[in-house]
């Protein structure tokens, strides 16, 4: 049985920044999203778990465009945008950042992020795109790499360039699909303290992570799939206590 616990935001009563309904794909034969809902409220913190295969590459590909679901609908800000490819989603604030930082290896790293600067946004930024992507860079952590190469950045810190070039775009709701993986504790704890930042200055965030002690650190909502279905919603203690989480998540 899937119990719903409303977050603290949620309960707000702000319209949600971000509403899935019935989202359903099939690859094939086989069924990978079954009819999954959800909502967000703006500036909220959630965090999406399940086991490998469970769907969640799938659902939030759904929500940033990779992927049309074969039925449902997905709305940011109220909008319509199911069947929207990536770059236009990004341009009105729904933005992804990728599990496996590929920059441009030949680019230095602020160049990284005048490239998406180029293409996110509508109009140009109004300081330039310099200015504007050094201001990205230091409140990533990076400003002083900018004039290097990425081939001198370590792990974190490429992890870190990839959730600068997602900023790029201005989002107001960031997916970030495992940030950590492979990162030492306290490299968690410095992707984590970034990711609340930018929580802090006003961006949703939705967290894909395999990584507990970050996801019970920074959601404010767990919600968990299992083979393609929601099967929990809610506050992380309560969540974390759901005997079928445990059994389907934990217990693997
Ligand atoms: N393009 C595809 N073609 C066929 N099957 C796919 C495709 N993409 C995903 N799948 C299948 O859909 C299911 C869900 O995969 P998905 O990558 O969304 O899971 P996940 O929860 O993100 O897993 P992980 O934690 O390992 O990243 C899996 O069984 C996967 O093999």
């Amino acid at each position: 049985m899937q119990r719903h616990v409303a977050s603290g935001r949620a309960q707000s009563g702000d319209p949600p920044i971000l509403e899935a309904k019935g989202v359903t794909k099939r690859f094939g034969g086989f069924v990978a999203l079954d009819g999954v809902d959800f909502a967000m409220a703006p500036g909220e913190r959630v965090a999406l778990i399940g086991p490998n295969g469970s769907g969640k590459s799938t659902f939030v590909n759904c929500l940033s465009g990779a992927l049309t679901p074969e039925a449902g609908s997905v709305r940011f800000e109220g909008r319509l945008v199911t069947g929207m490819p990536p770059w236009q989603r990004a341009r009105a604030g729904l933005v992804r950042s990728f599990q496996i930082p590929r920059p441009f290896r030949r680019l230095s790293v602020i160049e990284n992020i005048e490239v998406p600067l180029n293409f996110a946004l509508a109009e140009p930024p109004p300081g330039g795109k310099a200015q504007r992507a050094l201001e990205i860079l230091e409140s990533i952590g990076l400003g002083a790499k900018a004039y290097g190469s990425p081939k001198d950045l370590s792990q974190v810190e490429l992890r870190k360039l990839e959730l600068g070039r997602a900023l790029a775009a201005n989002p107001r709701l960031l997916i970030a699909d495992e940030a950590m993986a492979g990162l030492s504790d306290s490299e968690v704890d410095e992707i984590v303290d970034l990711l609340e930042r930018l929580n802090a200055q006003g961006i949703a965030i939705i967290l894909i992570e395999h990584i507990m002690r970050a996801v019970m650190r920074f959601s404010q909502r767990i919600i968990v799939l299992v083979a393609g279905r929601k099967i929990a919603d809610g506050l992380p203690g309560e969540v974390m206590r759901q005997d079928e989480v445990e059994r389907a998540y934990l217990g693997q």
